[in-house]
């Protein structure tokens, strides 16, 4: 744990006493992300829990600088292995993930973007405690409808950072599974198109990954979603939070070690 270690990025380095951190009071560049330029790394993991970033900052990241801090939506820079990695959360729903990774890409020049999220299984062969790597996303949102005008368009990963997660997952014996999730964006809904979606093959649903892969396309970036499957919809079985953790853990160190490969 480096979580002792983290500080406030711009203004005095005001360190982490374990309870909260000290607001650092700069001028910030974008609307929603208080950091300045330079302060975060040109690779990002995105979880959608702000939570989840601090824990994965405190547990897997050294040298710690929070760079974020508005709406909580908290942002940590630290190095992996030696290598400068940042660490963010987006909220739940492609509202709050683009509004993040447009400003990202637009004002910090963020240019790989690696999703770590949850999600529920709609096929009977992914099981709970799964990771999924997302080669495609299809969507409910009016999102690419809107910016398509009508027309339809396939979000799609990053070939490159896919071919890496999928081989470091690999390497770790894990059960990876590859394909199309369904990014929803109702997550409680009374008439829900899982059973079509799943009929043609969507393993997962989430919440956030088309629009990822869309505006990484439109800014000419890396992104790549790596997902646990942490509820099964057709079963209704659940991971505990403990093997969430364990699990989790595993979904980070494949989006970490994708990450850090030249
Ligand atoms: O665990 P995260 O990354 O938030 O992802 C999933 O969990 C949230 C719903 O509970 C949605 O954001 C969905 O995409
Ligand atoms: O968006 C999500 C995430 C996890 N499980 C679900 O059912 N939906």
């Amino acid at each position: 744990m480096t979580g002792a270690g983290v500080v406030i990025a711009g203004g005095p380095k005001t360190r982490y006493d374990g309870k909260e951190f000290v607001k650092a009071g700069f001028s910030q560049m974008s609307i929603h992300i208080n950091a300045k330029k330079g302060e975060i790394a040109d690779t990002i993991l995105l979880p959608g829990d702000p939570l989840r970033a601090k824990y994965i900052a405190e547990t897997f990241l050294e040298d710690v600088v929070q760079f974020n801090e508005v709406r909580n939506m908290f942002g940590y820079t630290g190095t992996y292995k030696g290598k400068r990695v940042s660490v963010m959360g987006t909220g739940m729903g492609i509202p709050s993930i683009s509004i993040y990774i447009t400003e990202l890409m637009q004002e910090y020049d963020v240019q790989k973007l690696i999703r770590v999220g949850t999600c529920g299984a709609i096929q009977k062969d992914v099981k709970v405690r799964d990771v999924i790597i997302a080669q495609s996303a299809s969507t409910n949102s009016k999102f690419n409808e809107i910016t398509f005008k009508g027309m339809d368009y396939a979000p799609t990963a990053d070939f490159d950072l896919l071919l890496k997660a999928y081989e470091t997952g690999r390497e770790k014996g894990l059960n990876l599974k590859v394909g199309n999730v369904f990014t929803e964006d109702l997550f409680y809904s009374e008439d829900s198109d899982h059973k079509k979606y799943a009929d043609y093959g969507v393993l997962a649903v989430e919440m956030e990954s088309a629009a990822l892969y869309t505006l990484a396309a439109k800014f000419g970036r890396q992104a790549l979603s790596v997902l646990t499957v942490s509820d099964h919809i057709l079963t209704g079985e659940a991971t505990s939070s403990e093997e969430r953790q364990t699990t989790f853990n595993d979904m980070i160190e494949v989006a970490l070690d994708a990450a850090i490969q030249e």
